[in-house]
């Protein structure tokens, strides 16, 4: 194996058709057919379930970063968050914590605050007033990327990946948020930056494994089924080391199935030590995942509890109310 080779993680040597070599060459922008002679899945099939905590892959993912509270303990801390549209307040004083460890989701009807929420979390909109800390300190003002590297990623409700880089080329860039090579050392190609690709390439093989489409590593990422791309951003995300994953309708367009194995990525990855702030209209899998729930209605809170309570609560029912897709349903 020439040095700028590596087996795919997970592999043992001579492991059969499915084993395929990456060199950093893969990662030239925009590059059009895949390069190596692996078979793809048919478009129809699924992604697999996520590798078990103690897979290689899982080890090569766990969280490596060091956050300064303990897991139980509030990690964020939402403080009276208000975000206005001209005369519309679409989050209204909304305060709730986010505590090490759990998986935390965000609910609502439609157009309750949910994104809005996020977006201003993650540095999209500027709050009127109001605060968020990230283990006590406000990251309100910070530009999207400082936020990036102080700890919080996201995925968006409708896709966005550079659709001309291939799923591995999406991972790397998200690694690169955590790179320390100087845009110098990246030019000179210094060998700090060699080692940085290197191993960029391996963990983003790593991460593709994890979430389950490490067969599609080398597709451009617009060219891959719906279900990849939405995994595809999630690898995209964790890239990051964040210390709060957010994930906006990551179920958006999935089937019951899909939705199983859903679940039980975000379930691995809060294993992994991630925490995960989950924003989803299907209760079966909110109710399913989630440690403990907080409801928008209006831009305003109106509970915050574990989801047995939630689903009793009567101020929930009734923002629920006349929603008729089942789906979107409480109970
Ligand atoms: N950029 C914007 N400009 C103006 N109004 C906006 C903007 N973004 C959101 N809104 C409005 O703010 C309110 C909250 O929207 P938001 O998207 O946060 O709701 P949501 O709970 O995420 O809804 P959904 O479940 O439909 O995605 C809505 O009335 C929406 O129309």
């Amino acid at each position: 194996m020439s040095e700028n080779t590596h087996n795919v993680i997970g592999g043992e040597p001579g492991d059969g058709p499915e084993r395929q070599t990456y060199t950093p060459g893969h990662l030239g922008l925009g590059k059009g057919e895949p390069e190596n002679e692996h078979e793809l899945l048919d478009e129809d099939a699924h992604p697999a379930p996520p590798p078990p905590p103690d897979s290689e892959a899982a080890q090569i993912v766990e969280l490596d970063r060091t956050i300064a509270v303990e897991v139980g303990e509030k990690l964020v801390e939402i403080d009276n968050l208000t975000v206005k549209f001209g005369g519309l307040t679409a989050l209204d004083s909304v305060s709730f914590d986010i505590k090490r460890g759990e998986i935390l989701g965000l609910i609502g009807p439609n157009g309750a605050g949910k994104t809005t929420c996020f977006n201003a979390m993650t540095g999209v909109y500027k709050p009127a007033s109001g605060g968020v800390l990230l283990e006590g300190k406000s990251v309100l003002g910070l530009k999207k990327n400082a936020i990036t590297r102080a700890g919080f990623a996201r995925t968006f409700q409708n896709i966005r990946l550079f659709g001309e880089m291939t799923a591995l080329e999406n991972v790397v860039v998200g690694l690169d948020a955590r790179h320390k090579t100087s845009v110098f050392g990246a030019l000179v190609r210094s060998p700090r930056h060699i080692r940085e690709e290197k191993s960029a390439i391996e963990h983003g093989m790593a991460l593709l494994e994890f979430v389950g489409i490490a067969d599609k590593a080398q597709e451009l990422s617009r060219n891959l089924p719906y279900g990849y791309q939405r995994r595809l951003e999630i690898a995209r995300a964790l890239a990051t080391e964040p210390k709060l994953l957010c994930l906006d309708e990551p179920a958006a367009g999935f089937n019951p199935a899909e939705k199983e194995e859903l679940m039980e990525l975000i379930r691995t990855i809060r294993d992994e030590g991630y925490t995960v702030l989950l924003i989803e209209h299907d209760m079966k899998l909110v109710m399913g995942v989630c440690d403990r729930i907080v409801v928008l209605e209006f831009g305003k809170k109106i509970a915050d509890d574990v989801p047995k309570a939630i689903q009793a609560d009567p101020a929930v029912i009734a923002a629920y109310l006349g929603v008729e897709d089942d789906e979107d349903g409480v109970a």
